[in-house]
């Protein structure tokens, strides 16, 4: 907004009213003066677009399809903040990225990716931030890095979508497994190794998605996971430092009050894993520890008792 004419769509005419008398989002980003020449907006999230020269969905995964369905017939460039795969399943597909639901729901739009390690709250408060802008069309990305690039906000480009996505998504699960560990006071050797374990998982799954593996080296793999792995802000590490103190997982969901996509991710990433016959025993004790069928020590032993194997299979 600083350097754009910008409209905030909101899809809830009680929270909309409520931003708009206190110039805050006081429930999802408290503490954050929104900026005077930001424009707020409801009804129909089309109208909302019209004029517009780029469209950002910040949305949870669960609302993706859906928003970007309103969206259909949009012809400027459009982007989702969204980290996660599908839960829901369609006919022969589960576990779909991002841009495959696109794919479906909305194929005419010019569609991208805006990812990389960024909390919100980091960014709002202009702390110095790199992300990524991926999509297979140039003049998307290069929308997206001629909005966002300035001085608080480095932008970088990348083509490899499928990469970029399965970074965002699998960062969350692995992040539940970290705050798990941290919170069972495992150390932090554990915390390295799970760290390293996790982006080999997720470089697999990616590479069999037809990923490119430099892209789990940059700031929306390895980048991300750092940062969601071992910073406090993250719902994810959260969710699991709370099943680490013995609360259930509809407590530690209830207590975050937003989204932590992990958890609502991590089976469809692991069925998904599974049926390309790529092997994640980390999400995969995620998923057991999520379903309740393993207590987060059971979930620690079966990751340790693994037999032994190369570290470059
Ligand atoms: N918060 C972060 O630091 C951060 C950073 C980068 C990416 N992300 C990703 O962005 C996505 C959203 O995360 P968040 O932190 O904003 O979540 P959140 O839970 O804090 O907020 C979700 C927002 O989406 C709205 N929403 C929910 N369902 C909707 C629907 N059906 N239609 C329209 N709006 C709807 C909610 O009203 C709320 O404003 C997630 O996929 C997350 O992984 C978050
Ligand atoms: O709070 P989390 O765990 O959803 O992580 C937020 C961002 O994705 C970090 O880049």
């Amino acid at each position: 907004a600083d350097r754009h004419a910008v409209t905030l769509w909101a899809r809830d005419d009680a929270q909309l009213a409520a931003m708009a008398g206190a110039r805050q989002n006081e429930r999802y980003l408290p503490s954050v003066p929104l900026p005077a020449s930001l424009r707020l907006t409801g009804g129909p999230a089309k109208d909302a677009a019209r004029g517009a020269d780029l469209v950002i969905v910040a949305t949870p995964m669960a609302a993706l399809r859906e928003q970007l369905g309103a969206l259909a017939g949009v012809t400027v460039p459009v982007a989702w903040l969204c980290k996660g795969v599908e839960t829901a399943t369609e006919a022969g597909a589960f576990g779909l990225l991002p841009h495959e639901i696109q794919a479906r729901s909305a194929p005419s739009l010019r569609a991208g990716v805006l990812s990389g390690p960024s909390f919100a709250q980091e960014v709002a408060h202009r702390q110095p931030t790199a992300l990524v802008a991926a999509s297979p069309h140039a003049d998307v990305r290069a929308a997206l890095v001629d909005a966002f690039h300035g001085p608080s906000l480095r932008v970088y480009a990348n083509d490899d979508i499928v990469g970029v996505e399965v970074g965002g998504a699998v960062k969350n699960v692995l992040a539940i497994a970290t705050g798990l560990c941290d919170g069972l006071s495992l150390g932090l050797n554990a915390r390295a190794a799970l760290i390293t374990r996790g982006l080999a998982e997720m470089t697999r799954f990616g590479l069999a998605l037809g990923a490119r593996a430099e892209t789990f080296m940059g700031l929306s793999g390895l980048g991300d996971l750092v940062l969601t792995a071992t910073g406090d802000l993250s719902r994810n590490r959260k969710v699991g430092l709370l099943l680490a103190q013995g609360r259930t997982l509809a407590q530690a969901v209830e207590s975050l009050g937003h989204v932590a996509e992990g958890v609502y991710c991590a089976r469809s990433v692991v069925q998904r894993a599974r049926h390309r016959g790529v092997e994640m025993p980390i999400a995969e004790g995620v998923v057991a520890l999520l379903d309740g069928r393993v207590q987060p020590a059971e979930a620690v032993a079966a990751l340790m008792g693994r037999d032994p194997a190369p570290e470059i299979a």
